[in-house]
Formats: C-alpha cells, sequence, structure tokens
C-alpha cells in the first residue's frame, strides 16, 4: 500500500507506517506521475486535486484532506473515478476561536476597547463560529450570529449579513470560499457593503482570503483616512491570492498571519487522526493509534493564579473607579490566554520574513503552538475556575 502524504501533516509515520509505506511530498509541487500505484493520498489546502492532477492515477482509493476547507478539491472528479473522500471537518475549530480570541485581546488592550459593551457578528456558525460563539458567550461578549443556511430558534438568533456588518463593532469571517449556490462567498465584503461599517470596526478574516475583495478594502481604507475617518481595526491571517498577499494591504493591518489560524499542534494533528480514522474504516482495519499516545506535553504545562487575580476587576485611580475592562491589560485570563500563545509572535514573523523567506515557508516552518487545553490551570476563585474550565482550560 503506497501512502503520498504532505510534508505538512504531523505524525504521519506514526499513524500510517502499519498500513503502508509513506511517502512524504510538497503540497505545491505534486505531479499527476506521483500519483501512480498510490493508493491513498492526504493533502493539505495547497494541493488542488483536481482532473489534472488525477489523470494517472491508476490505484487510488481514497483521498483525503487534513482541513476543514474544500475548495481545493474536485469532488465531481473524484466521485465520477470511485475515489472515496474525506476532509477533517471541526479538526481546527478549537484552533481558529482560540486565535480569534487572542487577536481581540490584542485590540482590546492596544486600543483600550471596553469589549463587555461590544457586539460582535460571527458570519458562518459552523464548526469554528459555534465555538467561537460559546467561547464569547463564557466571556459575557455579546454577539450578532450570521448563516443563511441556519433557522432561527428561540435560543438563537440569525441577522442577514447586511444588518451584521452594519451593527458589529467586531465582525469575525469564518465561512467556506464558494462562488456558487444561494450565498456564494467570494468577495462577500466588497466595495458595495464596506460602506456599511462602523467608523470604529474591528475586522477579523480567519476564513479565506476571497471571502473579502481585498483590492476594495485597500482602498476604502484610504478612502477612509482621506475623509478623516479611524482606521479600520483590522487582522488578517488569510489573503486574497495567496501564497501572494496584496502587499500594501499589510501595513494597514493591526495582526497580520500567514494563514495559520488553525495551525495548533492539537488542530493540525487532529486532522491526521481523523483521516486515519476514515482510511482504516475504508480498508477495514482496526484504527489501534491515537492521538493521545503521541501528544507530547506542552512547554508550560502548569500555571498557578493567585487568590487576588480577578477577570473584572475595578480598579480605583484618583479616588475614583475607573472603567471597567473586561480585558484590562492586567487581566489574568488575557495574561494566562498570551502565555500560552501570543498571535503578535505571528505578526512579527510574517512583517519581518515575508520578503525574505515566503508564505509558504513561514507555514512549514510554523513554531509549535499548542492550545488552552494544554495548560492545567491552579486557581482558588470557583468563578474564574469554571470560566476557565469552560473555555477549555484544564484545572487542578
Ligand atoms: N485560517 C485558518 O487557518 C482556517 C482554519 C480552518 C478553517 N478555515 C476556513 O474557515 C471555514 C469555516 O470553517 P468551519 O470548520 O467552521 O466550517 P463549517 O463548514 O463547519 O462551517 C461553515 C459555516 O459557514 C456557513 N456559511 C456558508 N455560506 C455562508 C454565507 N454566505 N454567509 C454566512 N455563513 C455561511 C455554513 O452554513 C456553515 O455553517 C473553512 O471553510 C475554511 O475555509 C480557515
Ligand atoms: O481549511 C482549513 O482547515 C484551514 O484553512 C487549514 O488550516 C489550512 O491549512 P493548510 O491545509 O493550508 O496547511
Amino acid at each position: 500500500m503506497r501512502i503520498l502524504i504532505d510534508e505538512n501533516i504531523p505524525y504521519a509515520e506514526a499513524f500510517f507506517a502499519d498500513i503502508g509505506t509513506v511517502v512524504r511530498f510538497s503540497g505545491r509541487s505534486l505531479q499527476a506521475s506521483d500519483l501512480v500505484d498510490a493508493d491513498v493520498l492526504l493533502v493539505r489546502s495547497i494541493t488542488k486535486v483536481n482532473a489534472s492532477l488525477l489523470s494517472q492515477a491508476n490505484s487510488l482509493k481514497f483521498v483525503g484532506t487534513a482541513t476543514i476547507g474544500e475548495d481545493h478539491i474536485d469532488k465531481a472528479e473524484l466521485s465520477k473515478r470511485g475515489i472515496a473522500f474525506s476532509s477533517a471537518p471541526g479538526c481546527n475549530a478549537n484552533s481558529v476561536a482560540e486565535f480569534v480570541i487572542n487577536a481581540l485581546f490584542v485590540l482590546a488592550e492596544k486600543y483600550q476597547i471596553d469589549v463587555s459593551n461590544k457586539k460582535m457578528a460571527i458570519i458562518g456558525l459552523g464548526n469554528i463560529g459555534q465555538n467561537l460563539h460559546h467561547k464569547l458567550t463564557v466571556l459575557g461578549i455579546e454577539t450578532l450570529l450570521c448563516d443563511p443556511f441556519k433557522s432561527s430558534t428561540p435560543e438563537k438568533t440569525y441577522v442577514d449579513f447586511e444588518y451584521a456588518i452594519a451593527n458589529a463593532d467586531i465582525i469575525t469571517f469564518h465561512t467556506p470560499l464558494t462562488s456558487t449556490g444561494t450565498h456564494p462567498t467570494h468577495h462577500l465584503l466588497n466595495a458595495n457593503n464596506l460602506t456599511l461599517l462602523k467608523d470604529n470596526v474591528c475586522l477579523i478574516n480567519a476564513s479565506r482570503g476571497e471571502v473579502i475583495d481585498n483590492t476594495a478594502l485597500l482602498e476604502h481604507i484610504t478612502q477612509r483616512s482621506l475623509s478623516g475617518k479611524p482606521n479600520i481595526k483590522l487582522v488578517l491571517d488569510v489573503w486574497e491570492g495567496e501564497p501572494n498577499p496584496l502587499q500594501a494591504l499589510i501595513p494597514h493591518c493591526d495582526l497580520t498571519s500567514a494563514h495559520i489560524a488553525g495551525y495548533s499542534l492539537e488542530g493540525k494533528a487532529t486532522g491526521t487522526e481523523m483521516l486515519y480514522k476514515n482510511v482504516c474504516q475504508l480498508l477495514n482495519v482496526a484504527a489501534t493509534a491515537q492521538l493521545k499516545d503521541f501528544l507530547p506535553e506542552a512547554a508550560i504545562s502548569s500555571i498557578t493564579l493567585n487568590k487576588d487575580s480577578n477577570v473584572n476587576k475595578h480598579e480605583t485611580v484618583n479616588n475614583e473607579v475607573s472603567k471597567t475592562f473586561t480585558i484590562a491589560p492586567n487581566n489574568p485570563l488575557k495574561t494566562l490566554i498570551h502565555t500560552v500563545y501570543d498571535v503578535r509572535r505571528d505578526d512579527s514573523l510574517f512583517r519581518n520574513l515575508l520578503n525574505e523567506h515566503s508564505f509558504d515557508w513561514l507555514r512549514k516552518n510554523y513554531p509549535i503552538r499548542r492550545e488552552w487545553s494544554s495548560i492545567s490551570v491552579n486557581c482558588q476563585q470557583p468563578e474564574l475556575a469554571e470560566q476557565l474550565s469552560s473555555l477549555g482550560f484544564h484545572i487542578k
């Protein structure tokens, strides 16, 4: 059994060595001829699996992508050739949701935004959007939910896209990239509706670059500046035209990164495990390998929050009780989250290394990043401990 696996899929040997011969490849240079005699092909989002790539596949039984996005896969072509397919839905949802909260905390501190009285629109309520919605609810941040494929219930109200972007203080995108169907997302945010955004809006895109018309966004930012309006607070993890982002947009961003929101070790490794289980099922072999047996302990695996840590502290300055920032600079929750991982690290790498190296290099050489669940927190305050536990931390 010949198993072709992208070089950026972790733990592939640990999972697949017992099933067959693992052959690694570089995602953008895979050729049709490499698929001769291959039985299984596991890719990431940079490999376009289409008729051309599959043209010499003579024994391929399964194609898997260790991602949730499927816009790089021609599923109709796979089905025509009788090749089974699966993605890894939800594998990196927690990673992306943590990334967004991480970025939000940076913006809140940088601009002293009291997020407790702001509305955050989540565009796309799938695996990531729902995970993020849960975390924001735990943090007490009000949300506007937008997903035309979901119906409102007494507990959950969905709003339409224009309402969401016109009324939100923070907007975060979590849709797939689609260009057909009733609600395509290609250039969902574009020259026609950018004008609806609030003056002080924060915009986060960790979905697909093409969901926002990047040229129109740059033009809009320039027009805003000319008319004396405040800048958009901008977080871009994904870019139109990757691996060649619109360079002129970069200086206008507060936080930049090379499509790594889903790149926690847990997120990537869970993708491998999901594909492994699917391959085992297809081949009718027992799935004996388990991620929990390989995942290493985090570099910092235990932390103590002292007794007087208080998330929503009212500070008295000059005999006046100061404004309560849910995410104040000394907020222990923010400190804790930025101890596990700080999105500003990736912003620095992106800005400093993008010209010397490349977008793909930054992704390939991505430093290990762990999720909140990798850390055990010793917390003496029951209320804070419960909040941390709901966010995914282990409580001692
Ligand atoms: N930056 C990263 O590293 C990273 C990581 C993971 C996923 N992603 C991207 O994020 C996307 C979402 O991931 P997911 O796991 O939540 O996927 P998902 O399929 O679980 O959810 C997507 C949701 O978007 C909704 N949707 C579709 N069209 C919409 C529209 N026009 N307006 C609003 N909502 C719409 C769908 O109904 C669905 O609920 C992926 O498709 C992928 O492109 C990026
Ligand atoms: O769609 C996804 O799951 C994510 O965008 C994923 O993190 C992309 O990573 P890549 O496959 O490009 O390495």
